[in-house]
Parts: structure tokens; C-alpha cells; sequence
């Protein structure tokens, strides 16, 4: 015999009431990145001065109770923005634009007095751990001495939740594994309080289960209100739990794409290059598109994607395609609408 599903009117109402409060924490960006551009100075032989440009015209937003995924190819500039955000970048950099957090104004002084408290990062590359400081140490942080019970409690359920033995919070980093090492910094920032968690490529090395779990993480990080800006090169894993999909290409965003809009071809997409990422999945044939994104050096008065573009028109060559709102999402083509 069928069981009829039962109704919890309660848990409907909650569940209800929710959703509603993630509505509105949504509406509101808790940073804004307009119009950014970066470049480095390099110093040549004699005393030769050149600009290298990273990134320009970059604007993104991300929202509360949201995660916005940062996909695009290597050299993007995806972890510079994050460096940019959280004020880590070398001396030799210039940067220029408008960046707002929580309404205000971000500030290197800004970024420095929040970087580590209300913004994390869970950084790409394993070399930012202290090499001399203990794992467990590293994790909790400087804590007032009366929080450091709690702490270290909260630590082992985490660490427990990761698969980390005890005995990992008094090792030295050198004596992780990569894959272990990436679950302490998951776990760092599952511990902080943050508000703003800026994860730079967490998942790999991490095996499936592993996998599903760190993700489960964000998505709970964003449900309690934060905003998550995961940067990844794996669009599966992004599409499982992202609201919004940011596709980089070159140093700028070509388009800013709800998850919704990745569905069966893709005919939503706005952009011919979140198209061939799209149709490069496995699911989807690997269509890889031929050329590779323009270097740092190269002039370029067009379009960015001209050389690649199988939609290209002659006004494609001519200056920088803007950045416009089309079906709720935004796309710097001219052949969007
Ligand atoms: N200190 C620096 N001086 C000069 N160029 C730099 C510097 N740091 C990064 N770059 C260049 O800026 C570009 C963007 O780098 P970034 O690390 O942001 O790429 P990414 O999108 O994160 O790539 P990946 O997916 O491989 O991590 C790269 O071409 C890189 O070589
Ligand atoms: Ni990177």
C-alpha cells in the first residue's frame, strides 16, 4: 500500500517564513566591485617602467544569503580580485575603481581591519598557512582567552565533520596531505564569524563525498545570511549550490548568469564564450572552442572575445562592447538581447 505524504503545516510555515527572510537578506549586495581595473608595474632592464594591465572593467556584486561562483580559464584574474578584496595584493600594484562593503566605502584600511573577522578568505594556494604554527592555532585564530574553550570545541566538531583526527590540530602544516589541508582551511572559515567568505578554488584534492560536504558548507554559510563568493574551475560543483554564475574571461566579466539559466543547451546563456564553457562539460560532448584568451600585453580596441566569437559583426572590433541587463542577468555583448 502507497503512504500519502504527510503535511507538517509548522514546518510548511517555517520553511515559508525562511524562504522569505533569505528574499530579502538577498536583495541586499553586501559588496559591490565597479568598474575595477589593476595593473602592475614591472621594472625592465635600465630603468624602463612598463604597466602591465590584469584586470579591467570589472564590476560584480555579491549578495547576502547568496553564492556567486566565479568560473573562467586560468590567468582570468580570479584570484587577484579576491587578493583586491581583501587587500592583499603586492606593492607593485595599482588599483583603481569603486569598491563598496556593507554601504561603505572599502578602504585598504578597511580591508585590513575586517580581513580575517567579518571577510575570509580560504586562500588557493596552501603556502599562506604559517609553516611554523600549529594547525589547531591557525584554525581558532586569536581569540579572547574565555571564547578559546568554545572554540576549540567547535573546532573538533569540525574537524570531526571533515574526516581531521585529533590529532591533526597539533601538527604542522608540512605534515598535511594537500586534500587534508584544504579541509583545515575549509575549516577555518566554517569557524570565523564572517559575513563575507571568499573561497579560492576549496575543492580540489577533495574526493566526492568530501566534496559534496565543503559544498554543503557554503550553502549553509549563504542560508545563515553570508555572502559567498566562490571562485572554482569546476562548473558542476558550482551549479550544484550557486545562485549566480560570474564568467571572467581576460581580466573583466563577460557575464553575470543566474543557475537557471544553465539548463538542457544553455540557450539562455548570453554569452557566446558561458556557451562553450557550457558545451565543453562532459554532459555535453566536450565542444571545446578553438584560440586561447588574449595575454596581458596584447592591444586589443574590440571585443575581447572577437578572436573566438562565431557571432562576431564588424562593429565587434570596434571598442569595448557595455556591460548590459538582459532576462535578469548581465552580458557585455553586442549581440545580446
Ligand atoms: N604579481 C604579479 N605580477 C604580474 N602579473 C601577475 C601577478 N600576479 C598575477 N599576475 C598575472 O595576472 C593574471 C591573473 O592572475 P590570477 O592569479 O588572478 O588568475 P586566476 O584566474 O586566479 O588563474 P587560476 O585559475 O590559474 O588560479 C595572470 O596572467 C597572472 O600571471
Ligand atoms: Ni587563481
Amino acid at each position: 500500500m502507497g503512504s500519502k505524504a504527510e503535511i507538517n503545516p509548522k514546518k510548511e510555515l517555517s520553511t515559508g517564513l525562511e524562504a522569505v527572510a533569505r528574499e530579502r537578506k538577498k536583495n541586499e549586495a553586501l559588496l559591490t566591485v565597479e568598474d575595477l581595473s589593476l595593473s602592475f608595474t614591472q621594472y625592465m632592464s635600465g630603468l624602463r617602467q612598463t604597466e602591465l594591465k590584469v584586470i579591467s572593467n570589472l564590476s560584480i556584486q555579491a549578495y547576502k544569503g547568496e553564492i556567486l561562483a566565479i568560473v573562467g580559464s586560468s590567468g582570468s584574474g580570479k584570484s587577484l580580485l579576491a587578493h583586491a578584496i581583501l587587500g592583499i595584493l603586492p606593492l607593485n600594484a595599482k588599483l583603481d575603481g569603486k569598491m563598496e562593503y556593507d554601504g561603505k566605502k572599502l578602504t585598504q584600511e578597511r580591508k585590513e581591519e575586517l580581513r580575517g573577522k567579518e571577510i575570509a578568505l580560504i586562500p588557493q594556494a596552501i603556502t599562506y598557512l604559517d609553516p611554523l604554527m600549529k594547525i589547531s592555532n591557525q584554525v581558532i585564530g586569536s581569540v579572547e582567552k574565555e571564547k578559546e574553550g568554545l572554540m576549540k570545541k567547535l573546532q573538533g566538531e569540525v574537524f570531526q565533520r571533515y574526516g581531521l583526527k585529533p590529532e591533526v590540530e597539533g601538527m604542522l602544516p608540512h605534515e598535511l596531505s594537500g586534500g587534508m589541508t584544504r579541509r583545515v582551511l575549509v575549516s577555518t572559515a566554517v569557524i570565523s564569524s564572517s559575513k563575507l567568505i571568499i573561497a579560492d578554488e576549496p575543492t580540489p584534492g577533495l574526493d566526492d563525498k568530501t566534496l559534496n560536504e565543503t559544498l554543503s558548507y557554503f550553502k549553509d554559510m549563504a542560508d545563515k545570511g553570508c555572502a559567498v563568493i566562490l571562485i572554482t574551475h569546476d562548473i558542476e560543483a558550482a551549479l550544484k549550490i550557486s545562485h549566480k554564475i560570474a564568467v571572467f574571461y581576460a581580466g573583466t566579466v563577460l557575464e553575470v548568469a543566474n543557475v537557471e539559466d544553465f539548463k538542457n543547451n544553455g540557450e539562455n546563456l548570453r554569452h557566446p564564450y558561458t556557451r562553450a564553457l557550457w558545451n565543453a562539460l562532459p554532459q555535453n560532448k566536450f565542444q571545446a572552442i578553438k584560440g586561447h584568451q588574449p595575454m596581458q600585453d596584447e592591444v586589443i580596441d574590440g571585443c575581447i572575445f572577437y578572436d573566438r566569437c562565431s557571432k562576431k559583426k564588424a562593429i565587434c572590433s570596434r571598442g569595448i562592447p557595455q556591460l548590459k541587463q538582459v532576462n535578469g542577468g548581465v552580458v557585455r555583448c553586442n549581440n545580446a538581447s
